[in-house]
């Protein structure tokens, strides 16, 4: 069979360790990089931690409040106005995919400096920026290096770890809809990719018992676990691996209601929604989410019932190439609040 071109980007060197935040120095030389750093974070990112990085390195700081191109344009204007050519993303999802993105625009190297195991984006080579005319992640530039430091991730608070356990067991569902689309669809399935999502996933569902004995391994796990992901959606050319329905429900809610839950929380509530529909394991995954106390109800992520059952209604429309278990029609209005109900995220 003939194969068109596929490029795999993948990030060049990942450090992960205890502490390890204090050895960027000798990272960045390891690596010859040198020349003007820009670091993009968030206001609290800079307050408890970017100190920790210009101890060690000299660099210029610019705080982002949003995930959008009003901002992304803000990193550029300043990264040209200030010669940097390397660009750090410090902070949670949304730090991480500003710097990603302007730094893939401006052709400048990344560094992810994750200080949250919140999401997979701490690897992939996609940004999921507003204002590009849809919620969902565009290409991007992949990470010269990835400094993980696990003392600074297990000091984010609880509901970020966990939020990061739900973006995870996320390919659960994320990869029977990609097998799905492959049988229905002829669409292509890479193997390889899709097994290294569902290992992710695995892992995830593992640090569930084990975090809240152990927060530090269990964080060492998840942190494992996400970049994995990452790494599944860079090989694999696309976030396919890493996003199926579940995602396209949390992209729903985060439309209908944008200053809502986590990323990870609203995925992890759908993971457990299309899994049920899925006919797969959706008690165990709804289990695993409380028993580290992650929200499994509509109640608990605070947002109403009629925006979960809107967003199962239109989830459909978000990325129709991307086939899924909500087909081309998705679902009515009444079948979507049986699957809430049952599944008991309304009541
Ligand atoms: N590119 C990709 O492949 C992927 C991208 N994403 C994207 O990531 C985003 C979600 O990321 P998420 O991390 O959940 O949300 P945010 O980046 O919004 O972070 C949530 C909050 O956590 C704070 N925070 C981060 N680290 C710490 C810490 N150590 N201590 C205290 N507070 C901290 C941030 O502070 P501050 O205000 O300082 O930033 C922010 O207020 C979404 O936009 C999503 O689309 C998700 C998955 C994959
Ligand atoms: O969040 C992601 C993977 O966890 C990226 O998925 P999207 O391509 O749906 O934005
Ligand atoms: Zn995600």
């Amino acid at each position: 069979m003939e194969m068109r071109e596929h490029i795999i980007s993948l990030p060049e060197r990942i450090f992960i360790g205890n502490g390890i935040i204090s050895r960027i120095d000798e990272y960045f030389s390891e690596l010859g990089l040198t020349g003007s750093f820009l670091i993009v974070t968030g206001s609290n990112v800079r307050r408890l931690i970017v100190s920790k990085i210009l101890d060690k390195i000299p660099a210029d700081v610019i705080e982002v409040q949003e995930a959008n191109l009003d901002e992304v344009r803000k990193v550029e204007e300043f990264a040209k106005k200030h010669e940097s050519n390397v660009i750090l993303g410090v902070g949670g999802g949304k730090a991480i995919d500003v710097a990603k993105f302007a730094a893939f625009e401006l052709n400048k190297r990344f560094v992810s400096i994750p200080t949250a195991p919140s999401h997979d984006g701490i690897t992939s080579p996609f940004a999921a920026i507003k204002g590009l005319g849809k919620p969902i992640s565009m290409k991007a530039k992949e990470p010269t290096a990835i400094i993980a430091d696990i003392d600074v991730l297990s000091s984010a608070p609880r509901r970020l770890i966990n939020a990061g356990i739900g973006d995870t067991v996320g390919k659960i569902v994320a990869v029977r809809d990609w097998k799905l689309a492959a049988k229905l669809r002829g669409e292509y399935y890479g193997d390889y990719t899709a097994s290294l999502a569902l290992l992710s996933a695995r892992h995830a569902l593992n640090c569930t018992r084990i975090i809240n004995k152990d927060l530090k391994y269990g964080v060492r796990l998840l942190v494992e676990a996400l970049i994995s992901s990452g790494v599944a959606m860079g090989m694999a050319g696309s976030t396919r691996p890493a996003s199926g329905s579940e995602h396209l429900f949390a992209h729903a809610v985060e439309m209908l209601y944008p200053e809502g839950p986590l990323h990870g929380e609203l995925v992890g509530v759908g993971t457990i929604m299309m899994a049920y529909i899925h006919g797969i394991k959706w008690k165990e995954i709804r289990k695993a989410l409380i028993r580290i106390g992650a929200p499994v109800t509509a109640k608990q992520l605070g947002v109403p019932n009629e925006i979960i059952i809107k967003a199962l209604t239109i989830a459909h429309t978000i990325r129709p190439e991307r086939y899924t278990i909500l087909g081309d029609r998705g679902l009515t209005w009444a079948s979507a609040e049986k699957v809430a109900r049952n599944t008991g995220v309304i009541t």
